[in-house]
């Protein structure tokens, strides 16, 4: 029995320390590196960085690199040397497309080749798992151990130890519940060991578990399920399953939330005020340095296990959803369509995920 934290745990409390704007120690194995998350980072704590020496970089995405016309060299990342004079400012407007438009020129770019860019990558990943903008600063140190003791700051373990699956999920409380569309249901309260975003799963009537449930994932869309928005088709979408769940007298709705195709919600209110600069949906994501779905549907099979699915006719419009439940060992028997809610302010919206994302019209 130990009480030191494992490598799920100390990732959940990184994620915590980047929103704060705290920085986190990457333990590289020989080597390692601070980590802060540019869009949390303050003049004080950039003061803090530069005044430990060194060249301190801005790791971002190759899709944010394209739009800032820098070589990404590195695969999927690219590294930006921070310049002497750059405040927290420049590294904002950097990570940040919200004024691209308004002040395009952001260079010279001076981009870092040598040198390794694993580290980077990781801490990247870890400002999308703390639904930040995807770019961090990232400066190598030497005695990561030592550094993150000094400074009582979380250290993460060398990258391949961090879990690259979902957390496990802990059916944690359900309860009877009556709905208007559906008729009669339960909502179970679904939390990931990590501590992280909790999910649901609405059953409908009682389905049987050796038959295929009728089944939706559905991705959360406050702007669309909460307060009616016109831009997309999720309301009508969640709506329409739970009246067809009703009319079958059984199904199961998973409630994923996974906000803004999993960028979290304020990144979707940069999307939206992108879209309106005249960008569509994917742009608008690639602009931002996400890549068009960042979402992870192994979340949803590991759901329907743990309530005793194997099998499931699925509500969708989208193949890559059935694509990962069959991945999954989820047997999708049939692809429902769900075609509902096209009005003239989301026409654009669904023929856009039809021709980029490859959705069934
Ligand atoms: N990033 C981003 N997310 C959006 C935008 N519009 C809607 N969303 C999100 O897109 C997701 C839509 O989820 P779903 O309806 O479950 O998924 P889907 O891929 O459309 O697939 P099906 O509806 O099953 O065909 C939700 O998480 C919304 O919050 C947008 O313009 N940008
Ligand atoms: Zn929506």
């Amino acid at each position: 029995m130990t009480f030191s934290l494992d490598a799920s745990e100390r990732r959940a409390r990184a994620l915590a320390d980047l929103r704060m704007g705290v920085p986190v120690v990457l333990d590289g194995g020989d080597g390692g590196a601070l980590a802060l998350a540019a869009e949390t980072i303050t003049p004080g704590r950039l003061e803090s960085l530069r005044a430990l020496g060194g060249a301190p970089v801005l790791a971002i995405t190759a899709q944010r690199a394209k739009v800032l016309n820098a070589p990404a060299y590195d695969g999927d990342t690219a590294r930006v040397l921070l310049p002497q004079d750059a405040a927290s400012g420049w590294v904002r407007a950097l990570a940040d497309p919200a004024d691209d438009l308004r002040a395009p020129m952001k260079g010279p770019l001076k981009m870092q080749r040598e040198g390794s860019a694993t580290l980077h990558r990781a801490a990247i990943a870890l400002a999308k798992g703390a639904r930040l903008l995807p770019a961090a600063l990232v400066l190598p140190i030497e005695d990561a151990a030592v550094f993150a003791a000094r400074h009582d700051l979380t250290r993460l373990p060398p990258m391949p130890a961090l879990p690259a699956d979902p957390a496990p999920m802990a059916d944690i409380a359900d309860a009877r519940l009556p709905m208007a569309l559906a008729g009669a249901g339960r909502v179970h309260v679904f939390r990931p060991r990590d501590g992280g975003e909790e999910h649901y799963a609405i059953e409908v009537g009682k389905p049987l578990r050796d038959a295929p449930v009728l089944a939706r994932l559905h991705s959360a869309c406050f702007t669309g399920d909460v307060l009616g928005s016109l831009k997309c088709d999720c309301g009508p979408q969640l709506h329409a399953a739970l009246s067809q769940m009703g009319q079958e007298g059984a199904g199961v709705l998973l409630y994923l939330n996974q906000e803004g195709r999993g960028i979290g919600l304020a990144n979707k209110m940069r999307a939206y005020d992108l879209q309106d600069q005249g960008f569509d949906t994917v742009e608008a994501n690639h602009r931002l340095g996400f890549e068009d779905d960042e979402r992870d549907f192994r979340i949803g099979a590991e759901l329907l296990r743990r309530l005793g699915f194997s099998s499931v006719r699925l509500l969708t419009n989208n193949p890559r959803k059935i694509a990962r439940m069959e991945e999954s060992g989820i047997a999708v028997t049939e692809r429902v369509p769900l075609q509902v809610g096209r009005g003239a302010l989301n026409t654009a919206y669904l023929d856009t995920k039809a021709a980029k994302s490859g959705h069934l019209l």
